[in-house]
C-alpha cells in the first residue's frame, strides 16, 4: 500500500497508508471500532476503489488487473458477508473454484477434490449436503472460510474472522491459514489472538498507521493505553513460549470491587 486514502464520505476513513505485507506471513490488522480496518480491507479485496494511492499485488497496480485474475489471486471472508445461503455449503464452497475453471463451468475431479478437502479443514464434512441458509453464524463462518481457500488464493483478505467462533474454532481457523504460504490479512478485535498467531501486527487508529510491527516488540503498555484505551501486559505462554496478552479496563477496580459480597 502507498499513499492509500479511502473512504465513503469527503472525510477518508483511512488516509496515507503506507504498508507492506509480508508474503506468505499473517499480518494482523487491529485499531478501535471505525479505525478504518474493514475500509482498508475492502480496498484490497476491490470492493471500495481507492481515493487515492496505490495497492500493489507484487508489481501490478490491484486495482488495474483483470477481474478474473484477482478472484483467482485474492480469497475474502468479509465481515458478515451474504451469498450462497440458497446453496448447500458443498455448492457454496464449490464457488471458490469459479474463476479456476474452464468456460463450461464445469468442476474437474481435482475441482471436487480440492472441494471436499476445504470442507475438511474447517470442521465443515459434516455440513457439506446442508442448505447454507440452515447454518448456525459460526458453521456459516467456517463455511466461508472453506470457499475461500478454495480459491486456492495467494492472497486471503480476513474481515474479523473468528466472530461468531467458539474459542477452539477461533484457534483452529486461524491455525487453517497460518504457515502455509499464503500471504494473509486479517483484521482482529481479539488482540490476545493477533498476538498469538500474527506475524507482524499493525495498528490503525483514526484511519492511519499507529505502528506496525512483530507483536512483541509492539504490543506496549503504553501503546495499547493510547490506542485502546486500556491496560495490558504482554506475557509469555510457559506452554509454547509465544506471545500472549492480557488486558484489563483502563480503571481497574479495586479487590473488594472486583467481589462484592
Ligand atoms: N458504507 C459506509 N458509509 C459511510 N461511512 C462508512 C461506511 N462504512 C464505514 N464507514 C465509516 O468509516 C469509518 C471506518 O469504518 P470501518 O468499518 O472501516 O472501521 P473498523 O475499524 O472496521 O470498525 P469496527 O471495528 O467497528 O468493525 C467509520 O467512521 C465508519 O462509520
Amino acid at each position: 500500500m502507498r499513499g492509500l486514502t479511502a473512504g465513503w464520505t469527503s472525510v477518508p476513513a483511512v488516509s496515507g497508508i503506507d504498508l507492506d505485507i509480508a508474503e506468505g506471513r499473517l499480518t494482523a490488522l487491529v485499531g478501535p471500532n471505525g479505525s478504518g480496518k474493514s475500509t482498508l480491507l475492502k480496498t484490497v479485496y476491490r470492493a471500495l476503489r481507492p481515493a487515492s494511492g496505490l495497492l500493489l499485488l507484487g508489481e501490478d497496480d490491484l486495482w488495474r488487473l483483470p477481474r478474473r485474475e484477482v478472484a483467482r489471486t485474492v480469497g475474502v471472508l468479509g465481515q458478515d458477508q451474504h451469498g450462497g445461503f440458497d446453496f448447500t455449503a458443498r455448492e457454496a464452497v464449490a464457488l471458490g473454484r469459479a474463476p479456476h475453471l474452464g468456460p463450461f463451468g464445469r468442476l474437474g475431479p481435482g475441482d471436487a477434490a480440492t472441494v471436499a478437502e476445504c470442507l475438511a479443514a474447517t470442521g465443515c464434512a459434516e455440513l457439506a449436503e446442508r442448505p447454507v441458509s440452515t447454518l448456525s453464524g459460526g458453521e456459516r463462518q467456517r463455511v466461508l472460510l472453506a470457499r475461500a481457500l478454495a480459491q486456492r488464493p495467494r492472497l486471503l483478505v480476513l474481515d474479523e474472522p473468528t466472530n461468531h467462533l467458539d474459542p477452539r474454532h477461533q484457534f483452529e481457523v486461524l491455525e487453517l491459514v497460518r504457515g502455509k504460504g499464503i500471504t494473509v490479512i486479517a483484521a482482529l478485535h481479539s488482540l490476545d489472538l493477533a498476538a498469538y498467531y500474527a506475524d507482524r501486527v499493525v495498528v490503525l487508529h483514526e484511519g492511519t498507521v499507529a505502528a506496525a510491527g512483530p507483536p512483541r516488540e509492539l504490543l506496549t503498555p503504553e501503546l495499547l493505553r493510547r490506542v485502546f484505551g486500556i491496560e495490558a501486559s504482554l506475557l509469555t505462554d510457559p506452554v509454547d513460549g509465544r506471545p500472549r496478552l492480557l488486558i484489563r479496563p483502563s480503571r481497574i477496580p479495586s479487590v473488594q470491587e472486583a467481589n462484592p459480597s
